[in-house]
């Protein structure tokens, strides 16, 4: 089966997977990503915190910048998806979501998954009228 519920339903697997790995000491709350490119590229991340505590950060920027490390291209990636170790959903900080929009479409799924259930957003509604800047206008 390679129907979008199966890719789904992995993708929630491996973000759970990811998660196992996430450097919490200091919250407890290990968080899990994972995306696939659209060359079939498997990306995951996990919450990696410091004693500095808000040097945190979370599974999704470490997913993105993965990515990017790998010189991966984001531009068409379908969908995110996190997973928190929860009965509810909760979704992404202010600070990933402008990583979000930074590298993903507007239109890309973001789906925040727990061990009960799921909820889906896109990017623009994440974060809508999101800052965008074109330096070309501005450069002396
Ligand atoms: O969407 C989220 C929300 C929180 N966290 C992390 C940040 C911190 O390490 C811990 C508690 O906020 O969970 C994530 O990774 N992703
Ligand atoms: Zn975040």
């Amino acid at each position: 089966m390679s129907n979008k519920h199966s890719q789904l339903h992995d993708l929630h697997v491996t973000a759970k997977a990811a998660a196992a790995h996430a450097h919490a000491p200091y919250s407890r709350f290990k968080v899990g990503a994972a995306f696939v490119t659209d060359a079939g590229e498997l990306i995951t991340g996990c919450n990696v915190e410091n004693v500095s505590y808000g040097l945190s950060n979370c599974a999704e920027r470490t997913a993105i910048f993965t990515a990017v490390a790998q010189g991966a291209d984001l531009s068409k990636v379908k969908q995110l998806v996190i997973y928190t170790p929860s009965a509810q959903v909760y979704s992404p900080c202010g600070a990933c979501r402008q990583v979000m929009a930074e590298f993903f479409q507007p239109e890309t799924e973001v789906i925040s998954t727990c061990d009960t259930g799921q909820q889906s957003w896109t990017v623009a509604t994440l974060l809508p009228d999101a800052f965008h800047f074109d330096i070309e206008k501005y450069r002396v």
